[in-house]
C-alpha cells in the first residue's frame, strides 16, 4: 500500500493514480498548511479520487471534534480518516461510534526517537483505531510532512507495543527501503506514507517519484489493478 499526501488539484490525482499510489492523502484542519482544502473541495477533490477507480482519498486532519469530522466525512463520501495531530483517544472513540464502517487511521509522533503518545498506545486501541501510523516530528515540534527519517530500530520499539496494523511514514523515500527493510518485514507493516519523497525540487508531485517508491516498496499494482478490500489490515 502507498499513500501519497498533499493532493490538491485533480491532476495531481491523476499523476497518483497512473504512477501506482493506492490512496491520497486530502488536508483539511491543517491551519496555514499548503496543501489544505476547503470541505467543498475535499469534496470534489474525494469524488475525482474515486473516479480514477484505484485511488482512495484519505481525510488527513488535525482537527478534534468528532462530530465535525464525522459530517465532513460523510459529505465528502471518505471513508478513511487519518488522525494527524494529538487528538485523545475519546476522539477516536467518538469517531468509531459516529462511523463505525470507516478506517480510523491515528499516527504515533516519534520526537528524538522516542513516541509522544506512548502512554496513550492501548487507549488508542481500546478506543477502536484499526491502523497506526508512524510518522516522524522535528526537535522544535513540527509534525507532518517534516521528510525527516525515521530509524528502523525506533520504529520497531514503538510497534512492539502495538497490536495493530501500522503504516510507516517520516521522509520516506524510494532509496530508504534497504535501511527500513526489518521494519517492512514485520508481520504487521501494511505500507508506506509519503509526502516529501514523492516530489519534484519545486514541491510538484512527481509521478517518477512516485513510480520509484511503488516499484522499490513492491506496492506497484499490476496494470489495470484496482487494490482489493480496504486497509484495515
Ligand atoms: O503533509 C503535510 O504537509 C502535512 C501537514 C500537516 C499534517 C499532516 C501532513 N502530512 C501527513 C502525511 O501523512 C505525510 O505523508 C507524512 O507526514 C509523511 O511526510 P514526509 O515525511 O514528508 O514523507
Amino acid at each position: 500500500m502507498l499513500k501519497v499526501c498533499g493532493a490538491t488539484t485533480p491532476s495531481d490525482l491523476a499523476t497518483l493514480a497512473a504512477a501506482g499510489a493506492d490512496h491520497a492523502g486530502l488536508w483539511h484542519g491543517v491551519p496555514g498548511g499548503p496543501a489544505e482544502l476547503t470541505a467543498d473541495e475535499l469534496t470534489a477533490l474525494a469524488a475525482a479520487a474515486h473516479a480514477t477507480g484505484v485511488l482512495r482519498p484519505v481525510l488527513v486532519t488535525f482537527l478534534g471534534d468528532a462530530a465535525e469530522l464525522a459530517a465532513l466525512a460523510r459529505g465528502a463520501r471518505i471513508d478513511h480518516l487519518q488522525l494527524h495531530a494529538y487528538q485523545p483517544p475519546s476522539t477516536v472513540a467518538a469517531l468509531r461510534r459516529a462511523l463505525p464502517g470507516a478506517v480510523l487511521i491515528k499516527v504515533l509522533h516519534l520526537r528524538d526517537g522516542r513516541c509522544q503518545e506512548r502512554p496513550l498506545i492501548r487507549a488508542y486501541e481500546r478506543a477502536g483505531t484499526d491502523l497506526f501510523l508512524l510518522d516522524t516530528a522535528t526537535d522544535d515540534g513540527r509534525i507532518g510532512s517534516t521528510g525527516t527519517p525515521l530509524a528502523a530500530p525506533e520504529a520497531l520499539d514503538v510497534v512492539a507495543r502495538t497490536t495493530l496494523p501500522f503504516w510507516l511514514a517520516g521522509g520516506v523515500r524510494a532509496g530508504s527501503r534497504a535501511r527500513l527493510a526489518t521494519v517492512a518485514a514485520h508481520p504487521r507493516f501494511r505500507g508506506i506514507d509519503v509526502d516529501t519523497g514523492a516530489r519534484d525540487p519545486h514541491g510538484r508531485l512527481h509521478a517518477p517519484a512516485v513510480r520509484a517508491l511503488a516499484r522499490t516498496w513492491g506496492t506497484a499494482r499490476a496494470p489495470g489493478t484496482a487494490p482489493t478490500g480496504r486497509s484495515r489490515g
